[in-house]
Formats: structure tokens, sequence, C-alpha cells
């Protein structure tokens, strides 16, 4: 079995490394791309897949480690599936804060019955820059879409997703509560199984 106790992390979101390191644990250390570049690389394809596996491909020949991809994003059912893989890009590059304005007004006016949405996650991680066996695992989020921001916890359009199971926010509810469900944590712990970490 493959064993990994340095992995470089192909992302440049600082949620994602917190996220990522506190669910692996201390026997694998994720090291930040960003120690060795401040280039991000263009995310050119039309899936989650293709980006996260795009991205781990860049880091490893940056970097000379094994790498993972988190490519990641929020795919609203009224919206048929979008932002999903341009969720970062949804406001033109303009930041969280401008993306989820931008979602909260888009869905104005859409009661809530027709507001579900799903959290998305994409792991890739490569062994090498070739490797031509990327291990790939996919987590989903289901929930649904608030009609104004709630809670100060986590990143992105945490604060805009309503947790059917826990009746709040994703931002609302501990960093350690939201590893234990997100889509992050399902694909995870998917990723720990194939890894033989578990
Ligand atoms: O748990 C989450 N809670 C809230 N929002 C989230 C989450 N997970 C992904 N998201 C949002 C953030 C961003 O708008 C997009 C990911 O875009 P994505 O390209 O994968 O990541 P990114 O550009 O922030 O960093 P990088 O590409 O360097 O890994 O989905
Ligand atoms: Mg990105």
């Amino acid at each position: 079995m493959m064993n990994f106790t340095q992995l470089v992390l192909a992302s440049h979101n600082a949620g994602k490394l917190k996220e990522l390191q506190a669910m692996l644990g201390e026997s694998v250390h994720l090291r930040s791309i960003g120690e060795f570049s401040s280039v991000e690389p263009e995310e050119t394809g039309l899936s989650f897949v293709e980006n996260a596996i795009l991205k781990a491909r860049n880091a490893s020949r940056i970097s000379g480690l094994p790498a993972l991809a988190d490519d990641s994003g929020l795919a609203v059912d009224f919206l048929g599936g979008a932002p999903g893989i341009y969720s970062a890009r949804y406001a033109d590059g303009k930041g969280d804060a401008a993306n989820n304005a931008k979602l909260l007004d888009v869905l104005k006016d859409v009661p809530e019955a027709e507001r579900g949405a799903q959290f998305v996650c994409v792991l890739a991680l490569v062994r090498h820059a070739d490797d031509p066996l990327p291990i790939l695992c996919e987590g989903l989020w289901h929930g649904r879409i608030l009609t104004q921001a709630s809670g100060e916890h986590g990143f992105g359009y945490d604060p805009l997703f309503w947790v059917p199971e826990r009746e709040c926010s994703s931002a609302e509810l501990s960093p350690s509560d939201k590893n234990l469900i997100s889509h992050r944590a399902r694909a995870m712990d998917l990723l720990r199984q194939r890894l033989g970490l578990k």
C-alpha cells in the first residue's frame, strides 16, 4: 500500500488546507503549494475531476512531491448545477463576499422548496506529475441556499448553506463538526480507505 508521510496540497485556499490537514491527522504532513509557487494554474477543465487532476499534476511537477488536489464547489438545483466548477469565479474573481452576494441576488425570488443545492468535492491524488492512475474520490453534501448569510466559521459559501441534519448553516457548525459531515469529509473518508489509512 502506498505510504505518504508528506504530500503537497495543490491549493492556494487556506480554508481547504486547514480542513484537510485536520481530517488527515498527524501521520500525513500536508505542505501547501504556496511554499513552492504563488502562480495558480488556470482551471481549464469542464468538470471537477478534470480540474482536480490538472491541479494535482501541476503541484507535483512544481514540488517534486506526491500531490493532493481538491476541486470543489456549489451546485444549485435551480441553476442547473451552476455555479459548479465556476464557484470560485462566480463574481468574476472578486472573492467570497461578492460570490455570496451574487448568489443571493440571483435566487432572491426563488421559494424555499426550490433552493436545494449540493456542495461537491473531488480529491485527486497523484504519485508524480505524469501518474497515469490518479486516485479520485468524490463527496457530496446536500442542503439548501439560505435567503441571507448566517454564521462566521468556514469559508466560501458556508454562510449561505443550510444543513438540514443540523438545522443551521455550515458556517454555524464548529470546524470539527463540519469536518465530520461535509462533502470534503466524505471524499476524504473514501481517500483514507483507498490509502489504507483506516
Ligand atoms: O466547504 C466549503 N464551504 C464553502 N465554500 C466552499 C467549500 N468548498 C468549496 N467551496 C467553494 C469555495 C470556492 O468558491 C469554490 C472552490 O473553488 P476551487 O477552485 O475548488 O478552490 P479555490 O479556487 O478556492 O482554491 P484552489 O483551486 O487553489 O484549491 O467552492
Ligand atoms: Mg480554484
